[in-house]
């Protein structure tokens, strides 16, 4: 049996949809997995044993990634699971960024009493608002979230303009027609009235949004940030609301710096709570986590390569490995040593690392065990793990 160890919430069908006969959940035994939404892991040891870590949504920069990579320890996520949550939680941030609901639900709570009908209607002038139908809304990042921004702000009336260099096939089919791509940052930044980004958060994108950015807008301009606090520099951005440029900035991420602003709304990363996105996360990250750890089979990965093969024998072997030259030309040649038929072997890479499956046509363990120690012993090869 393989230890889960929960974090955050998971949602409940999650945890029960994780397979009975191949784990425990949360018994406070050595984790085999993890199966996580926000929690940080950069300042945590991971186990020697932890093998998978599941994370229930889709940023993963709360894990160290290439630490897990090193250690052949897969790290999956949940690709467009939460993804209509956060396109709801956008469509909301346009609309209390443009009419004054919030600070005028505030204030008519504070005037409760026989005449507050009266005191409303009277009031409500200083509350009015503007509409974003006819309005250009740029966005930043074309994936799951971004193109369901997109086509929900058109349907909305919004003209929209969007960039993304690395736009996946499957993405793109979803983008209506309506939605005009355009090929540089810079041509979307001038022409927007509203802009909302939905990349990652790495080591590329940190600070994305800065005085260069925000100096190409247009004077008035407003920014939503429903992807991570750090894409956008709050320095700059708060001199740019000081000085007007940036009318307000609506976001997902409470930090220090931009609290108590009256041009900043800020939400305390809501965008994937709601009841539906949190059991999409965590079934989606049960099923993989049943497939990785009854088959071998790696689906949503971040850091290893797809691999799915119908086992073809009675045992097993996966081979976490650099993609470096010369691996399944070792690999192959150790087995044949051992005399052993292969009635399988599937080799797929991801950037620098790389899985080998293969199917021994051998009934005795021990002889499969002793390949196993075999194979971990050749450079570059990071784990492997025995199935049958
Ligand atoms: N507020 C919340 O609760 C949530 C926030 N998020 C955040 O939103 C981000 C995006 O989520 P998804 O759309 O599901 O991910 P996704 O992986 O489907 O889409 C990301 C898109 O960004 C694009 N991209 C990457 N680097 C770029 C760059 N330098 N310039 C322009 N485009 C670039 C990629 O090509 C991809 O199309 C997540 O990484 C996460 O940080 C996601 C879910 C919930
Ligand atoms: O689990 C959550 O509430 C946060 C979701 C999120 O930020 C993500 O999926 O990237």
């Amino acid at each position: 049996m393989y230890e889960v160890k929960s974090y955050n919430n998971i949602a409940k069908v999650g945890l029960e949809q994780l397979d009975k006969n191949l784990f425990t959940v949360d018994t406070g035994a050595e984790a085999s997995a993890y199966l996580i939404r926000s929690e940080n892991l950069h300042d945590v040891e991971l186990p020697s044993h932890l093998k998978a870590i599941a994370r229930a949504g889709a940023g993963v920069n709360n894990i160290p990634v290439d630490e897990a990579s090193e250690r052949g320890i897969v790290v999956f996520n949940t690709p467009g699971a939460n993804a209509n949550a956060v396109k709801e939680a956008v469509l909301t941030g346009l609309l209390v960024a443009t009419r004054g609901y919030i600070p005028a639900s505030a204030w008519i709570q504070t005037q409760a009493g026989s005449e507050v009908g009266k005191t409303a209607e009277k009031g409500k002038k200083n509350y009015a608002g503007t509409e974003i139908s006819g309005k250009r809304l740029g966005i930043i990042g074309l994936g799951a979230i971004g193109v369901m921004v997109a086509n929900a702000a058109n349907s909305l009336g919004m003209e929209v303009v969007g960039f993304d260099p690395f736009v996946s096939v499957d993405t793109a089919w979803k983008i209506s027609r309506a939605i005009k791509r355009v090929n540089s940052l810079e041509e979307l930044l001038a022409q927007v009235d509203f802009l909302t980004i939905h990349v990652p958060f790495t080591s590329e994108t940190k600070g994305y949004i800065s005085s260069e950015q925000i100096a190409q807008m247009k004077d008035g301009a407003v920014i939503l940030n429903f992807a991570r606090g750090e894409l956008v520099d709050n320095t700059a951005l708060l001199s740019a609301i000081d000085s007007g440029k940036i009318a307000k900035y609506v976001t997902d991420f409470a930090m220090e710096e931009i609290m108590n602003k009256e041009q900043v709304i800020v939400f305390p990363h809501l965008g994937a709570s709601t009841e539906e996105a949190e059991e999409n996360c965590a079934v989606m990250a049960a099923e993989t986590l049943n497939l990785y750890f009854k088959t071998g089979e790696i689906r949503n990965s971040v850091n290893f390569p797809s691999i799915s093969v119908h086992q073809k024998a009675p045992y097993r072997l996966v081979a976490f490995h650099r993609n470096v030259p010369n691996m399944l030309g070792q690999i192959s040649t150790l087995v044949a040593k051992h005399d052993i038929n292969i009635a399988e072997l599937v080799n797929r890479s991801k950037e620098d690392y790389a899985v080998t499956m293969l199917d021994l046509e051998e009934g005795d363990r021990t002889v499969v065990e002793q390949i196993k120690s075999e194979l971990e012993a050749i450079e570059h090869i990071i784990r492997v793990r025995l199935i049958g």
